[in-house]
């Protein structure tokens, strides 16, 4: 049962390895985006795309059997902090050209 445990345990280990990876990964576009809208003079909130987001999310929960509520929290926390990651990118660049 304990060895069982310490196997199930590792399982969640590697994925919890890949979904940090994987967090990184969409946390580092933040930078790429920010220059682009920058350039474009638009703004970092984009409603519409995040109503995009949120809406493929929701079907992407029910063709996973996640719990929808958890699956937009999630998505709230990452998209929050991309939105904070582009403005401190922002910010610090601008900082830089004073
Ligand atoms: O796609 C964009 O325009 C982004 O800035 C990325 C992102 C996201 O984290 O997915 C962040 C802020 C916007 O409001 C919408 C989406």
């Amino acid at each position: 049962m304990r060895e069982k445990l310490e196997e199930i345990r590792k399982k969640i280990d590697e994925i919890d390895n890949k979904i940090l990876k994987l967090i990184a990964e969409r946390n580092s576009l933040a930078k790429d985006v920010a220059e682009i809208k920058n350039q474009l003079g638009i703004p970092i909130n984009d409603p519409d795309r995040e109503k995009y987001i949120y809406d493929r999310i929701r079907k992407l929960c029910k063709e996973h059997n996640v719990d929808e509520n958890i699956g937009i929290k999630i998505f709230q926390i990452l998209i929050e902090h991309n939105k904070a990651l582009q403005r401190k990118y922002l910010e610090e660049t601008q900082n830089k050209n004073k």
